[in-house]
């Protein structure tokens, strides 16, 4: 008979389990960590990118068949891992004969497996069930518990694998088992800002992220805030969208992924506009129709006029900005094809102010009006749009101190003597890291409360896309009117802010650190600049700052950096250049160009050593405190 001494006994023993187990997965290896940044929604790469475990898969393929595998064939089996639908299409075709494809699903399962074990070996069994399709799970982990060095379980395995292949299964089999390798090849990714603008895609990242990863975080780039804000209500954020949307002929990606209708925009700015070669879509001309390209084009001109509109309109109403070198509607002559810069005229080329009103050249006529306030209205009520902010705003943050290291997108507003710059604003100054945590509690607040008014919110979310003191953006000033209008090099100039000299030196390093309380060992991991050369080395002041970013698309020779931090300590990855997933399988083309060690561990760190270590202890903690009450 069951009494309460039972009770207590097996619910005793049931704690003590919990922290034996606990206390097991504090001793096993820390898992690997991956950064990227500035995908700027180009989903096929980001895709390939995260299948292929940002390079860390293909890596242990090697580790796992070297010896045992021809080099071809250790790609093959990464190319298999990295799209198993594809490459399973491609055999089928490819093999016609049928002891020749059973061969095949032979060898593929057992590789699969086997490199399965091999990742699934840093991982408590709860993580690995999690990352296996449910109705596989049973099937794999027998699999994975058979020691095939003995005979009865080598047959055991082999009858397990047939009745697979048997029940028509293995396709099934080989998909689930492929997606799991890719997801437990990194236990946690970093995307260090800038998904959206410029790709088609930045909708299906975000899907992917909702989708397929429970572990991941995200510091918010300069081009999110454009999104974000435009959900909160800043007209400015929007414009600014729009242009960009329609300068990399996305526009489509605003009705298909958002349902924003953008008929209003595109009446007006055909209405109004004549293309105008300063303002064709930056994408290859001969891929896109003429009626796109007059679209594309047209909607430029008028959302860039509004923007420069209302632009100026911010910037007399926030002094405080000391945006007024911004300022150029007011000094356009009086044809309006020549704009006076301190003291000089200079020609305007290719200029489109015919909606500018020259005795009030800022005020928004009546027909943009109408246009902003239906699209506005559009933007803070999609609701797909609000699901995809909120889950940016949920899982991001302006800077993450994460496993001892710092992770942010672009820079701490410094001066040239390396002192944080200090940013007056509502009779207050902030610096370093208050300053970002100003800025976060301001955007939290300007989503919670959606206006379509000209707020403060809105202004300050439009500063730090583009005023000289944010720390997302990183520059002295965002010279968009000079680059459409004014053939002048140093005119167009946009200078980064001194941070980016500074950063290569040990001691301002040191003084970032200690700003956001990062410890001695820790690592500053930023994005956002893409031009890595001789002078730019992505690792710096002696790798206590590294920079990753996501190149620029289709660069032949940059196809960005990428940073995996595993037990046994941090690898820089350059990429090769993205082409497109067709080229990616024909030429069974790894991500890696080349790879760069920036730190190794004296000793393998293990879960003990990480952030989820001090969970998982406090966990300990608590549980033997209710063991001993
Ligand atoms: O490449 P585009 O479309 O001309 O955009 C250039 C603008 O983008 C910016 O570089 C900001 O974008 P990034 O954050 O990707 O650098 C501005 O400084 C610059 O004015
Ligand atoms: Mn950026």
């Amino acid at each position: 008979m069951r009494n309460k001494f039972t009770n207590v006994v097996e619910n005793k023993n049931e704690i003590k389990s919990k922290i034996i187990n606990l206390s097991a997965t504090l001793n096993l290896p820390k898992g690997t960590e991956a950064f990227i940044s500035d995908v700027h929604g180009g989903y096929d790469r980001f895709s390939h990118i995260m299948r292929s475990g940002a390079g860390n898969i293909s890596k242990k393929v090697s580790e796992v068949f070297s010896g045992k595998l021809m080099p071809i064939n250790q790609m093959k089996l990464s190319c298999l891992i990295y799209y198993p639908s594809e490459v399973l299409k491609e055999t089928k075709n490819k093999i016609t004969d049928a002891d020749e494809l059973e061969q095949w699903y032979m060898d593929s399962f057992n590789n699969l497996i086997e490199m399965l074990r091999y990742v699934a070996n840093k991982y408590p069994k709860s993580l690995v069930q999690k990352a296996i399709q449910p109705d596989f799970w049973d099937i794999t982990e027998n699999l994975l518990m058979i020691d095939t060095n003995f005979k009865d379980k080598r047959l055991y395995y082999q009858g397990l694998l047939s009745s697979i292949e048997r029940l028509n299964m293995a396709d099934d089999f080989i998909i689930a088992i492929s997606h799991a390798i890719q997801r437990l090849a990194i236990e946690r990714i970093h995307i260090v800002g800038d998904i959206y603008d410029r790709g088609s895609h930045p909708d299906l990242v975000i899907n992917y992220l909702i989708n397929h990863w429970q572990n991941f975080d995200i510091q918010w780039g300069n081009h999110d805030i454009l999104w974000m804000g435009s959900m909160a209500g800043s007209k400015l954020c929007m414009l600014n969208l729009i242009r960009i949307c329609a300068r990399y002929d996305n526009l489509k990606l605003l009705n298909d992924a958002y349902d924003i209708d953008m008929t209003s925009m595109i009446k007006l700015a055909r209405h109004s506009y004549r293309p105008l070669s300063n303002f064709d879509p930056k994408v290859d001309l001969t891929e896109i129709s003429e009626e796109d390209r007059i679209t594309d084009n047209c909607v430029q001109q008028a959302a860039t006029i509004m923007q420069f509109k209302l632009e100026g309109q911010a910037i007399k109403r926030r002094p405080e900005f000391e945006m007024n070198d911004r300022l150029f509607l007011d000094k356009l002559s009086q044809d309006k094809k020549s704009v006076k810069i301190d003291g000089k005229d200079y020609p305007i080329e290719n200029g489109c102010f015919q909606l500018v009103n020259p005795g009030n050249p800022y005020q928004i006529s009546h027909p943009e009006q109408v246009v902003l306030i239906d699209l506005i209205n559009q933007f803070i009520h999609s609701t797909k749009l609000n699901e995809h902010m909120w889950f940016m705003y949920d899982h991001g943050s302006m800077y993450l101190k994460h496993n001892g290291n710092l992770l942010f997108h672009g820079c701490v507003p410094t001066d040239e003597q390396g002192n944080f710059v200090k940013w007056k604003i509502d009779g207050r100054n902030y610096l370093g890291k208050d300053l970002s945590d100003y800025f976060q509690i301001i955007l939290r607040d300007a989503m919670r409360h959606p206006t379509t008014g000209d707020c403060f919110n809105s202004d300050v979310l439009w500063y730090l896309w583009c005023g000289k003191d944010s720390p997302l953006f990183g520059k002295d000033k965002m010279t968009t009117f000079e680059r459409y209008f004014i053939d002048d090099e140093e005119l167009q100039k946009e200078t980064l802010n001194p941070f980016y000299k500074l950063r290569k030196k040990e001691w301002y390093a040191d003084r970032v650190k200690d700003e956001f309380g990062v410890e001695e060992e820790g690592h500053i991991i930023v994005g956002h600049t893409p031009d890595i050369d001789e002078e730019n080395l992505p690792i710096m002041s002696k790798g206590k700052i590294i920079q990753v970013n996501g190149g620029r698309p289709k660069m032949e020779h940059n196809g960005g950096f990428t940073l995996l931090y595993d037990s046994y300590g941090m690898q820089l990855l350059q990429l090769k250049p993205f082409i497109s997933l067709s080229t990616s399988l024909k030429d069974l083309n790894d991500v890696i160009l080349k790879r760069k060690i920036v730190e190794n561990s004296v000793e393998r760190k293990v879960v003990m050593d990480t952030d989820r270590g001090d969970k998982i202890k406090q966990q300990i903690a608590d549980l033997s405190a209710e063991l001993n009450d």
